[in-house]
């Protein structure tokens, strides 16, 4: 590809795990935050070799300086290439909330690679920046599809050579089928959880039992997604690996999940990491449960912003 000066790339926000899908499952939804690289003279930059304007809500919350995870990302991708990275300004359109469980982190990574990528030339595939992304974000389930859209499935592949110690995994990525009748309504709240602070919280082994669970309601969980069927769905959307330990962190997560049952939910998980809450619904329930689950939060004294989102099916896309 020619190289180009300038490239703006628009990357969907995620909801990841969907409940028993802890760390291997998440979809795109259509919500975004949209990033522009345009390269620089030397001269007119900061000391820290990046200018970053930040726009949108809680702009002022991201870092404009070296550290920026965006711009870790660029330098992620030459640093790959052996390159040095070029002098660049970068602007940040916000719409995905920061530190809310909708992959803000994982847009974040898979722009600055995508951008970085096309800057270069575009020199590596679709699927080496993929596995960067993974190796960056450290689990496949948001940044997968924030990177391909739809709603994905990533499993480590098998190792060829188990006696080498390898310096990057391959995975295996499948499309899974969502039946257009399943709405995603997220419930955000007006507090951040990070990811690191939700993981900590996790053991680090699990029972047989639990396993099982959860092997189990993934299976179901696929085959529910797929058909829209409503039994194997209200099911599927449990979960003992990590919400048992994480819905102590979100105030009011049991009083806004009997709100969405009961509007007819199929049922309500903690979406990504949290702190929003995901309930999955049909299309005739939506604007119930919508309303049921705000009103339960603000009982709480939690003001949410609850959305109905679309499954983005593109992923990251850009232009120049
Ligand atoms: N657009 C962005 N540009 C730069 N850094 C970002 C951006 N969005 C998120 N981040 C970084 O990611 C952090 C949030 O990541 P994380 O705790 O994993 O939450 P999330 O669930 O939103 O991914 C932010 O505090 C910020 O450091
Ligand atoms: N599987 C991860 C997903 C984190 O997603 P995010 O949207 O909160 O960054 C986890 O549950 O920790």
């Amino acid at each position: 590809m020619a190289a180009v000066d300038s490239v703006s790339v628009i990357v969907p926000a995620t909801t990841a795990n969907l409940g028993p899908g802890f760390d291997c499952i998440g979809a795109a939804l259509t919500l975004y935050n949209e990033f522009k690289f345009t390269h620089v003279d030397e001269s007119p930059l900061s000391s820290s070799g990046v200018i970053i304007n930040v726009t949108g809500a809680e702009a002022e919350r991201v870092q404009t300086d070296e550290s920026n995870l965006l711009y870790q990302a660029f330098v992620k991708l030459y640093q790959h290439l052996g390159q040095t990275p070029p002098p660049v300004e970068i602007e940040i359109k916000l719409g995905v909330p920061l530190a809310r469980g909708l992959g803000s982190s994982a847009t974040a990574i898979v722009g600055g690679l995508v951008g970085a990528n096309v800057l270069a030339g575009e020199p590596l595939s679709q699927s080496q920046v993929m596995e960067l992304a993974i190796a960056m974000e450290g689990h496949p389930d948001n940044v997968v599809p924030a990177l391909l859209g739809g709603c994905r499935l990533a499993a480590t592949g098998v190792e060829v050579e188990p006696q080498r110690r390898r310096e990057r995994q391959e995975w295996e990525i499948c499309e899974v089928p969502w039946c257009e009748n399943i709405v995603p309504v997220v419930a955000i709240p007006d507090f951040e959880l990070s990811t690191k602070e939700a993981r900590q919280v996790l053991p680090s082994q699990v029972s047989r039992a639990d396993a099982i669970f959860n092997t189990a309601h993934l299976g179901l969980l696929l085959r529910g997604l797929e058909t829209g069927n409503g039994n194997w769905l209200r099911a599927a959307l449990q979960d003992r690996l990590h919400e048992p330990y994480r819905k102590t962190l979100i105030k009011g997560y049991d009083v806004v999940h009997a709100a969405a049952v009961g509007a007819g939910a199929y049922g309500m998980v903690i979406s990504g990491a949290g702190p929003t809450l995901l309930a999955l619904t049909d299309t005739k329930q939506s604007e119930a449960v919508m309303a049921a689950m705000s009103a339960a939060w603000r009982s709480q004294g939690i003001s949410p912003v609850v959305r109905s989102l679309g499954i983005d099916t593109q992923g990251a896309r850009s232009f120049y």
